[in-house]
C-alpha cells in the first residue's frame, strides 16, 4: 500500500459529506440549494433514490453511481421480501427504475450492473434474503471506499503535473460533491498539491445553466482553503488568451476507449480553446467512468428541463432571466474528441496520446 495514499486518507477531512449511508436510508446533501442553504434529503425507498438522482439532489458521475448502489440495498429493506426469487425480482425492478434516471454518466450503469451481478453471485451461496442484503450493503460500501481511494490516486498523479504557483482551470463541479467522497476527481490534484505545499489556485467557470461552478465548485474550494476566481463561461477564451491558466483539469461522465470524453456542456469549448492556446488539457476520472462498450454515436446526451436555461438559482430561489415561454435547447453534456485531450488521469495512471492505444493498455494493467 502506498503510504502517501494512507497519509492523504488520514489528513484530508472534507468540510461536507454529500452522501451518508445510515443503514436503512441515504442522507443526501441537497446540491440544488447550495451554496445558499444546507439542506438534506432522506431517501428510504428506491423511488426516493431515483427522484434524488433525476432531480440532481445528488449529481456527478461517481456520486450518482454510489447513490444508485445504495439504492439497490434499500430495495431489499423498503418492503417485506419472503424469498430469494422475490428478492432478485425486486433488485431487477430497482435496477430498471434507477437506470432510467439519467442517461449519460456511465458510473450509474456500472454501479447497478456490479450490484446486480454481486446479487447473482451471493444467491449461489445463500437462500437468506437477510444475508443477500448484508452482502449487497458491503458491496455498496466497497464501491464508496474504492471511489475514495481512486480519487486519492488520481490526486497523486495529477499533483505531479502541478507546479507551485500554477493556476488550474476547471469546469462544472468535479469535486467532492460530484463524487460523494469530499475529495473529487478534477479537484483531487489541487487538494493533494496543497498538502504537498504547492500554492495552486483555481479559475472556476460558472457553468451555466445549472451553475455547478458558481454554486458548487466555488463553495467547495473556498471551504477547503483554495484561492478561487469565478468567471463567466464567456470569459474562457480571454483568460486563456491572457495566459492566466497553466493547465486545464476537468471531470468526466463517460470516457470511450477511443478517447472521446462526455462531460458537462462547455467542456468541448474549453478543450478547443486550450488546444488553440497550447494549454495542457487533462480529463480526470476513475476507471469506473471508462465505457469499453459504447461508441460516440450510441451515447445519449441528456437534455433537461428548459427552465434550467430560462432561470438562475439565487439565494431567493429560481429567477427567470428571459421570456417564460421562449423555446430552449438544453443539452447538459457534450463530447470532446480525443485530439483535444493531453491526457486522461485515472487511479491506474495517466493515459497520454494516442489515447485509443494507451487507454486500452491502462485497462489491461488493472
Ligand atoms: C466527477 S464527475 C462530475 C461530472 O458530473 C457533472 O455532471 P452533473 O453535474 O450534470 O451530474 C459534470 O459533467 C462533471 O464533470
Amino acid at each position: 500500500m502506498d503510504p502517501r495514499v494512507e497519509k492523504i486518507r488520514r489528513e484530508f477531512k472534507p468540510k461536507v459529506k454529500p452522501i451518508e449511508w445510515r443503514g436503512d436510508k441515504l442522507v443526501l446533501l441537497d446540491q440544488r440549494m447550495l451554496p445558499f442553504e444546507t439542506r438534506y434529503v432522506e431517501a428510504r425507498t428506491v423511488e426516493d433514490v431515483a427522484t434524488a438522482i433525476r432531480d440532481m439532489v445528488v449529481r456527478g458521475a461517481p456520486a450518482i453511481g454510489i447513490t444508485a448502489a445504495f439504492g439497490m440495498v434499500i430495495a431489499l429493506s423498503e418492503k417485506t421480501i419472503d424469498n430469494i426469487d422475490d428478492a432478485l425480482k425486486t433488485l431487477s425492478l430497482a435496477r430498471d427504475i434507477l437506470s432510467k434516471t439519467r442517461p449519460t454518466a456511465v458510473n450509474l450503469f456500472w454501479a447497478l450492473d456490479r450490484m446486480y451481478n454481486k446479487a447473482l453471485s451471493l444467491v449461489s451461496t445463500t437462500s437468506s434474503v437477510r444475508e443477500l442484503r448484508e452482502g449487497l450493503e458491503e458491496e455498496a460500501k466497497k464501491i464508496f471506499e474504492e471511489e475514495l481511494e481512486a480519487e486519492i490516486r488520481i490526486g497523486l498523479y495529477g499533483a505531479e503535473l502541478l507546479e507551485d504557483g500554477d493556476t488550474v482551470l476547471t469546469i462544472c463541479n468535479a469535486g467532492g460533491l460530484a463524487t460523494g467522497t469530499g475529495l473529487g476527481t478534477a479537484t483531487a490534484p489541487i487538494y493533494v498539491a496543497k498538502m504537498m505545499g504547492k500554492d495552486v489556485s483555481v479559475i472556476a467557470p460558472e457553468t451555466r445553466p445549472w451553475q455547478q461552478g458558481a454554486r458548487l465548485t466555488v463553495y467547495e474550494l473556498v471551504n477547503n482553503g483554495i484561492r478561487t476566481t469565478l468567471i463567466a463561461d464567456t470569459a474562457l477564451g480571454l483568460v486563456m488568451y491572457k495566459r492566466m491558466v497553466d493547465i486545464v483539469m476537468v471531470g468526466a461522465d463517460r470516457i470511450l476507449l477511443d478517447g472521446h470524453v462526455f462531460n458537462k456542456i462547455g467542456t468541448l469549448n474549453e478543450a478547443i480553446l486550450a488546444h488553440e492556446f497550447g494549454i495542457p488539457f487533462y480529463v480526470l476520472a476513475p476507471t469506473s467512468t471508462i465505457d469499453p462498450k459504447s461508441n460516440v454515436d450510441s451515447v445519449k446526451i441528456e437534455e433537461r428541463d428548459p427552465d434550467e436555461v430560462r432561470t438562475v438559482r439565487t439565494s431567493q430561489g429560481k429567477v427567470y432571466v428571459t421570456l417564460k415561454d421562449i423555446q430552449v435547447y438544453n443539452p447538459v453534456f457534450d463530447v470532446t474528441p480525443p485530439k483535444y485531450i493531453t491526457g486522461i488521469i485515472t487511479e491506474k495512471g495517466v493515459a497520454t496520446q494516442p489515447l485509443s492505444v494507451n487507454l486500452r493498455k491502462l485497462l489491461k494493467n488493472i
